[in-house]
């Protein structure tokens, strides 16, 4: 079965893809929702965030996520740290999940997927981009983030000319209509591979 990653920075349009996809009946896996998931639900992973980040990065069981994002999107050494811990327990979900899949092809969605080198597991990987100004608007209607808070995210990711360099396709993600025919292709053309 193969592996095809699916990334893009901040407000791209990652998760929206996904669903092109799972519309296609494609087996979904949002690392994002993986590492939400782990860091609420394992004793060990809450030990080693508390050891890094202290105490109030967890109210009474449950992560502080917004503490969490204000310590490491403003220390990288911390940051790498938090994926240092996060990252390995999300590779081992993954190969648990990956394993229950009966599917020519299950999609792996990672926002750092260059970054953290999810990617030399793919098969194939696909890029998802949109101007600065539309994953700005973007987020700032879906979350209400604040321009500054994106921005710190947006610094710890690569840009998306060195994510050309090592994906295979990419999605310019701008008219949703002309995406999801981009998605059809992308979907065609995964099977045909798939067969060869
Ligand atoms: C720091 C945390 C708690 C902030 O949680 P929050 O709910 O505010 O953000 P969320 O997880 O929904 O991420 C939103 C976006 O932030 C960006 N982002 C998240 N983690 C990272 C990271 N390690 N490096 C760069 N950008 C990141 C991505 O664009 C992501 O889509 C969380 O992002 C986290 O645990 N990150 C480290 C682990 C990780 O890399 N998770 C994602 C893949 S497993
Ligand atoms: N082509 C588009 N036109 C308009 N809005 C879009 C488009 N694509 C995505 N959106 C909207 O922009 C927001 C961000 O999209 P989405 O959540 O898919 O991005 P993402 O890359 O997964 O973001 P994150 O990195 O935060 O997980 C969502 O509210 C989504 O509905």
């Amino acid at each position: 079965m193969m592996v095809v990653g699916l990334t893009g920075g901040i407000g791209s349009g990652k998760t929206t893809v996904a669903g092109f996809f799972k519309e296609k009946n494609v087996p979904i896996y949002i690392a994002d929702d993986a590492g939400k998931r782990l860091l609420e639900t394992s004793a060990e992973i809450r030990e080693h965030v508390i050891k890094l980040i202290g105490e109030k990065a967890y109210t009474d069981t449950a992560p502080n996520r917004k503490y969490i994002a204000s310590v490491v999107f403003k220390d990288s050494e911390k940051l790498e740290a938090l994926n240092k811990i996060i990252h390995p327990a999300v590779a081992k979900d993954f190969e648990n999940w990956q394993r229950k899949q009966k599917a020519a092809y299950v999609i792996y969605e990672a926002a750092i997927l260059f970054e953290a080198g999810g990617y030399k597991k793919c098969d194939i990987n696909i890029l998802v981009t949109a101007t600065k100004e539309e994953k700005l608007k973007r987020l700032q209607e879906r979350d209400q983030s604040t321009i500054s808070e994106i921005e710190a995210r947006m610094e710890k990711q690569w840009s998306d000319e060195q994510k050309r360099k090592l994906a295979d396709f990419e999605i310019e993600n701008h008219d949703l209509t002309l995406t999801r025919s981009r998605v059809d292709e992308l979907h065609e053309i995964i099977l045909k591979r798939g067969k060869n």
